[in-house]
């Protein structure tokens, strides 16, 4: 449990150093054990950019604490949970960043984004020419319940991404590599995108 508390926190750590948190936003977790299913995530409302020893929490299969606690799991725990029970995930990292809100404005009718012709998208495993990576784009309902609901239709494989418009991104992988390997991928993308719209402009 303490090498996965430090596991959780250095990516956690990772993250703060990009910027990647701004106003208390962003969730983290990591698994734990798989039956019962426990993980750890992040406390809500916290500046994850701080490192204190209240920063995780364990959880149970329903995202309720799995110990005795006066911290509260992240309010969007639910999709968190979504993720450990449909696949077999290890860890969940949730950012809310500027580009990635931008290509969800962006693309929120249609449902998706799609990127192609970029080296990147290699980081998904996806190594032909002619590949496409589609991010799913879900609307951001304030409503836990129903997000997680419209989010889980769109968790199927063991590593995965799906953008929550004009709130962010919930990257998945099967280790704390793969799921941050995702999301930085995921970010290259959105950057690119924004930067290349602008200069055409
Ligand atoms: C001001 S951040 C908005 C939050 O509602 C949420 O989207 C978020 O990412 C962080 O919530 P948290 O409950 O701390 O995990
Ligand atoms: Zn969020």
């Amino acid at each position: 449990m303490k090498e996965k508390w430090e596991e959780l926190a250095e990516v956690k750590r990772e993250l703060a150093a990009r910027d990647w948190f701004m106003a208390t936003s962003g969730n983290l977790s990591l698994k734990v054990s798989d039956e019962p299913l426990t993980f750890l995530v992040t406390a809500s409302g916290k500046d994850k950019r701080k490192e204190t020893a209240e920063d995780f929490l364990l959880v149970d299969a329903d995202g309720q604490p799995a110990e005795a606690t006066h911290l509260k799991p992240s309010a969007e725990t639910l999709l968190h949970v979504e993720i450990y029970n449909k696949t077999n995930a290890g860890c969940v990292l949730h950012v809310h960043t500027v580009d990635n809100n931008i290509v969800s404005e962006l693309y929120g009718d249609e449902g998706e984004v799609v990127f192609s012709n970029q080296e990147i998208i290699k980081a998904f495993g996806l190594w032909e020419e002619d590949a496409q990576f589609r991010i799913p784009i879900i609307p951001n309902f304030a409503h836990i319940p129903t997000l997680a609901k419209a989010f889980a239709d769109h968790v199927h494989g063991d590593a995965g991404a799906v953008l929550i418009r004009n709130h962010g991104i919930t990257v998945w992988g099967k280790d704390v590599l793969e799921a941050k390997k995702f999301l930085e991928a995921c970010e290259f993308l959105c950057q690119y995108h924004v930067k290349l719209l602008l200069i055409k402009r």
